[in-house]
């Protein structure tokens, strides 16, 4: 049974479209990711789901039971929804106890306090239980939040940004640990944010939002491998387009010679473009075949620890090379480009 289900899905804000006809499946105990550029809808659609604005149009359910529909609508306390959202901060004047506590309504004195016992175990807060959020860290806040919303075992968890105001440095080490706490509570959840790499490691899927829609949903790897469109291809890391032919399932020519995918795909059409990402280019001393098109010259070159990165331009297209370990090129040199044999995203024309 899937946790959530959302079926052509459209609001608009004064008129304007921001959602339209968005459908997304979220399994049971699954971590789904939003993401997408900035004002794609992401936060409309979490909002959407809590029921805090109301879709105009479209089905909301919930462990199968439809919740929102454009006759029906499920108050957000009715709807056995956790929230983390950026704005619902941590109340600053009750201790970290009271936050956790603050939505079991329905329990006993004794039963809030093994269930906020728990929590603090859960969250490795046990000895904060009377501190108040100003003496806490960041993360150690994040923590609180996330025990705050787990607390009364809801079926569905949505987060909105919740490691954006979180350093850096300490940003990986909580979302491995909120994940692990979300994955021992066997809770769903949806979360938003426009950071790929946050994304990459909190969710188990993600769901790529492009004007209002969802456009592609995989786990990281099909959609990084194999993305359905130029849209999702971009977002997920920087590339470079190569015009192409589908020779065969494997085999593609471009003008930089032959291109060979580790993975056959069939095209109904076989003139459009390879996306090459960098990773995927080769840079080697100049060789006596090269040709013009092979040949490029090193623009900059920036050193960051283990290797240099190279700025060139290929088809008229600037994109950032690193090179192989222990080679090293001047700016200005002529060096030869080489596209490596790679899982190799085609787009028709
Ligand atoms: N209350 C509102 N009134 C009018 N327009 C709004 C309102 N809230 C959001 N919008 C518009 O709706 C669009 C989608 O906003 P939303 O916050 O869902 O985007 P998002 O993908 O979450 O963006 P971000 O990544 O920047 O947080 C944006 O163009 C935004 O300007």
């Amino acid at each position: 049974m899937s946790s959530l289900v959302l079926e052509n899905l459209s609001y608009q804000y004064n008129g304007t479209a921001v959602i339209e006809g968005l459908d997304l499946t979220v399994a049971k105990d699954e971590i789904v990711c939003l993401l997408g550029a900035s004002g794609c809808g992401k936060t409309t659609t979490l909002k959407a789901i809590a029921g805090l604005i109301t879709a105009q149009q479209g089905k909301v359910f919930i462990d199968a039971k439809l919740i929102s529909d454009e006759q029906r609508f499920l108050a957000p306390e009715h709807r056995n929804i956790g929230m983390m959202f950026q704005d619902y901060a941590l109340f600053p004047h009750l201790t970290v106890a009271d936050n956790i506590a603050f939505g079991l309504t329905k329990m006993s004195k004794a039963q809030k306090q093994q269930r906020v016992n728990e929590m603090l175990e859960l969250v490795h807060l046990v000895g904060c239980a009377e501190r108040f959020p100003h003496q806490l860290s960041g993360g150690q806040q994040q923590r609180v939040a996330i025990a705050r919303a787990l607390a009364y075992n809801p079926s569905l968890l949505l987060l909105d940004e919740p490691f954006s105001n979180i350093d850096t440095q300490v940003r990986f080490e909580l979302i491995a640990d909120i994940r692990r706490i979300i994955k021992n509570q066997q809770v769903s959840a949806v979360f938003v944010t426009h950071s790929k790499e946050e994304a990459f490691a909190f969710a188990d899927t993600l769901a790529i939002m492009d004007c209002g829609k969802i456009v592609q949903q995989g786990t990281p790897e099909q959609l990084f491998n194999t993305p359905n469109s130029k849209v999702v291809a971009e977002f997920l890391g920087q590339g470079i387009y190569l015009d192409a032919e589908a020779l065969t399932a494997t085999e593609y020519t471009t003008a930089f010679g032959r291109v060979e995918s580790l993975l056959a795909q069939s095209h109904a059409k076989h003139v459009g473009q390879l996306y090459v990402r960098p990773h995927h280019l080769e840079l080697m001393p100049l060789q006596p075949q090269s040709s013009p098109a092979n040949t490029v010259t090193i623009l900059n070159r920036r050193f960051v620890g283990s290797h240099f990165v190279y700025k060139v331009i290929i088809a008229g297209q600037e994109i950032d090379v690193a090179a192989q370990l222990g080679q090293s090129f001047l700016v200005n040199d002529d060096v030869t480009i080489r596209i490596t044999p790679h899982t190799v995203n085609f787009f028709a024309e």
